[in-house]
């Protein structure tokens, strides 16, 4: 009778002769001594891609009505606008919003200080930057984010709108990505409103006289976007329009 070749278990999977390794799968692992260089490598991003989203959607994923507030890292306390910022923050709050940010300083700082002093639920969604300054004090719940992608996922996907304030590169970025997911039909009843209308005016200025003029975009995309001076407006605009579904909105 012929001898049985010894088994090596590795797993789920049967080794024998020269399949079987030297070293078991757990060795491997611990082993220091290994070149590290696939940590760069972008089938580990995947994985890191991958670990954000699942730390994004598992920590917001309870989080119920919620509204996106955008504007300027560079807004100064004392300003009229950070006043308005703060005021958002409590009236968002005393209509039943999660108030969502980036969680930096300046509009996103104004934001979160009104829905903690108001007693809401303060979200931000930390970004990792070279000239990174954390996550203000006012944020009660953080979630830190290296791609920016990741993040304006959760931005989108756990609120029933935006309101944005004046900004700069970033807030634009922002207000055009949900403009466009609006107008491509990726998210509906999504309203998106800009607070300061002497701000934004040469803005709509520019997407009526020219981009509509010019025929880059159709006459309903002119009403996607509603311009107030008072955050009161913007919430009302808000609870009037948004579909108050947040995460439970179709894939
Ligand atoms: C510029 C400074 C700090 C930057 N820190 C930020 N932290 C979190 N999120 C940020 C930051 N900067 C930009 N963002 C995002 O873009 C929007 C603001 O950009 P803008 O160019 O200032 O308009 C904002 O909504 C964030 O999501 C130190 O002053």
């Amino acid at each position: 009778m012929t001898k049985e070749p010894e088994a090596y278990q590795k797993g789920a999977t049967t080794l024998r002769r020269g399949h079987v390794p030297s070293t078991t799968t757990d060795q491997r692992l611990l082993d220091q001594s290994q070149d590290s260089g696939w940590v760069h490598t972008d089938p580990w991003r995947v994985m890191r891609i991958q670990a954000e989203f699942v730390e994004g959607f598992g920590t917001l994923a309870e989080l119920g009505p919620a509204v996106s507030v955008f504007g300027s890292a560079r807004l100064k306390p004392g300003s009229d606008f950070y006043a308005k910022g703060v005021e958002l923050g409590r009236l968002l709050t005393d209509a039943g919003y999660a108030v969502i940010t980036g969680g930096g300083p300046g509009a996103m700082e104004a934001a979160n200080k009104g829905a903690y002093e108001a007693g809401g639920t303060s979200v931000g969604l930390g970004i990792e930057l070279p000239f990174e300054s954390g996550l203000n004090p006012y944020v009660d719940l953080g979630v830190n984010f290296r791609y920016f992608f990741a993040r304006k996922t959760m931005f989108v996907k756990y609120a029933q709108g935006y309101v944005v304030l004046p900004g700069g590169f970033g807030t634009l970025d922002e207000l055009f990505e949900a403009v466009t997911l609006a107008q491509t039909q990726k998210i509906t009843s999504f309203p998106i409103v800009l607070l300061g209308t002497k701000f934004w005016a040469p803005l709509l200025g520019f997407i009526h006289d020219t981009l509509y003029t010019e025929g880059m975009i159709a006459e309903k995309d002119l009403h996607r976007l509603r311009v107030v001076d008072e955050p009161a407006e913007a919430v009302a605009i808000i609870a009037s329009d948004g579909d108050n579904l947040g995460a439970s909105r179709p894939e």
